[in-house]
């Protein structure tokens, strides 16, 4: 993909995520790969103002190459795409009810939320929760790798949603997916719920 391509996916998808609250502040940020690199939005950018002028550029290693200094999670978007060639975009949220999921104690580390519908099992699948790291802290960046390799939907505790897809638009699509399962999942709690079973989850997981 050209970078020009790649650059009104970003603001395209900047813009639909700031306009519908599934980002806030300058919270969040995409990346697109491309023929150079990695297309990446800037540090301390709102999702809902960010321009094609202002995408930063990096490396398959994360490495800064070009314009404004990247995303602090740059390191976090390469190792994802890194992990799976067949991936081409990564979008991380603060969305409301997947970040309140990722405060909550005893979650299982394996596969945060249940599968409760038969589309969050397609778009979805296993949901890995990572430990608590502060935003930006490379030392997430191995484990990263290791999970992304078997999963493209991850969960930073105490933070938010880390997704990868074919493309941008897939990735965003399977950020709603978790968004308004973790919202289901929290008004579920305390009423006795039947998700589905391990085999019908199975039989729709994505790879
Ligand atoms: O939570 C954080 O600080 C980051 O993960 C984030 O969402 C925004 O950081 P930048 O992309 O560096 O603005
Ligand atoms: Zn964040």
């Amino acid at each position: 993909m050209t970078t020009d391509t790649a650059a009104d996916q970003i603001v395209a998808a900047a813009r639909s995520l700031f306009g519908r609250g599934l980002t806030h502040g300058s919270t969040g940020n995409l990346s697109v790969r491309t023929a150079d690199g990695i297309l990446i939005t800037p540090t301390g950018s709102s999702l809902g103002t960010v321009t094609a002028a202002d995408l930063s550029l990096i490396g398959a290693d994360g490495a800064h190459l070009d314009g404004p200094r990247p995303s602090k999670e740059a390191f976090l978007h390469a190792a994802v795409l890194r992990a799976r060639p067949g991936d081409g975009a990564v979008v991380h949220t603060h969305s409301t009810y997947a970040a309140a999921v990722s405060c909550l104690d005893g979650l299982d580390p394996d596969d945060a939320l249940p599968p409760l519908t038969a589309y969050y099992a397609m778009r979805i699948g296993r949901l890995p929760l990572l430990p608590y790291h502060a935003p930006g802290d490379a030392s997430l960046e191995a484990l990263a790798e290791a999970t992304a390799r078997g999963h493209h939907a991850m969960l930073l505790s105490n933070h938010g949603p880390v997704v990868s897809g074919r493309s941008l638009a897939a990735a965003v699509e399977a950020v709603e997916e978790l968004e308004e399962t973790a919202k289901l999942h929290l008004l579920l709690r305390g009423s006795p719920t039947r998700p589905l079973t391990a085999a019908q989850a199975a039989a729709l997981r994505p790879s």
